[in-house]
């Protein structure tokens, strides 16, 4: 007979004390909004909690059980068993970016962590993945450091990148160039066609830039109102040279009308050209004011050219 006065519960079994902590285990499983899973060493699905619905194609009856090849398109399935096998391989925590499609057919970018679990003998026998979108934070992260209207990088990245390119330009010991662009005249054009046209102008400059500096590593940038700025290693500072005279030509060849631009009455561009040496100690801004000093010269030659 139990004693009435007795306030205490009975001791809980191992196996209901096993069954308190999956139920909570699951409840954080299913109640957390990023994806989490375990697969086997063949790349079956074990595990994987509610928050999977969000994926397009999901089937709650097949998902655990299939393989990873059969639930996903091919070289999506590549990519997340890529890493899975690195976590398995190297036993160590694997921290990659990898995309999936959600229900509504939109590709989300997920920062995923994959690591090995491991049995008794401390041998592999499955990894498990935990997912975060972070879709949204890398296109918010995009927009800071893009110009809206031409779609090149900000002066916010020039800052952000001008240093980083410098010690690499360093490392590699290669030719640091930078070169300054701004339109001609620009000020008058607004005046006269207005700020809409004069708008097309300024993208038909980035469109340019683009077409020749299009590099891996080559940077462009637009800094502000009509002034523009790339940033790119090369292997001379006459290859540097031919490439700005490559804008140049480019948007001269578009023979956009500017009237009050004598004599050619054509949108042109003038371009300073800045060489930074593998060893050189100048901090940016005085890199810069060379690159407008070059660009002066540009202007005082009459404009529609190209200056160190
Ligand atoms: N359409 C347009 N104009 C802009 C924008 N941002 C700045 N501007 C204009 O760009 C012009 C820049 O002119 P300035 O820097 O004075 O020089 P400029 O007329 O190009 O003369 P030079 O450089 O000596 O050939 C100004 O009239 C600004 O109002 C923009 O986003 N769109």
């Amino acid at each position: 007979m139990p004693d009435r006065n007795d306030t205490h519960p009975p001791p809980r079994t191992e196996l209901e004390e096993l069954r308190a902590s999956d139920r909570i285990f699951r409840a954080l499983l299913d109640n957390a909004s990023v994806l989490i899973s375990t697969k086997d060493l063949q790349g079956n699905v074990t595990m994987a909690n509610r928050h999977f619905e969000i994926l397009d194609g999901y089937d709650a009856e097949s998902f655990v059980g299939s393989n990873v090849f059969e639930l996903f398109p091919r070289e999506i399935a590549e990519q997340l068993w890529r890493n899975d096998r690195m976590a398995a391989l190297e036993k160590r925590a694997i921290h990659e970016e990898e995309s999936v499609y959600h229900r509504d057919k939109t590709l989300h970018t997920y920062m995923t962590v994959k690591f090995p679990l491991l049995d008794d003998d401390g041998e592999v026998y499955a990894t498990c993945a935990f997912s975060t979108d972070i879709t949204e934070a890398k296109a918010a992260q995009v927009d800071s450091v893009t110009d809206e209207l031409t779609g090149l990088k900000n002066r916010r990245y020039f800052n952000i990148r001008f240093g980083e390119e410098q010690k690499r330009a360093q490392r590699d010991r290669r030719l640091l160039t930078l070169l300054l662009i701004d339109v001609d005249r620009f000020k008058e054009y607004n005046d006269h066609y207005g700020h809409p046209q004069g708008d097309h102008v300024l993208k038909a400059v980035a469109d340019a830039m683009h077409k020749t500096l299009h590099r891996p590593g080559d940077l462009c940038f637009r800094i502000g109102g009509d002034e523009f700025a790339c940033l790119f290693a090369s292997n001379s500072s006459n290859e540097s040279e031919a490439l700005a005279e490559q804008i140049r030509a480019n948007v001269e060849a578009r023979r956009i009308p500017h009237q009050a631009n004598t004599p050619g009455g054509h949108v042109t561009l003038s371009l300073g050209l800045t060489f930074i040496q593998p060893d050189a100690t100048l901090s940016q801004d005085q890199i810069y004011e060379l690159g407008d000093q070059a660009l002066y010269r540009a202007k005082h030659k009459g404009r529609n050219a190209v200056s160190r």
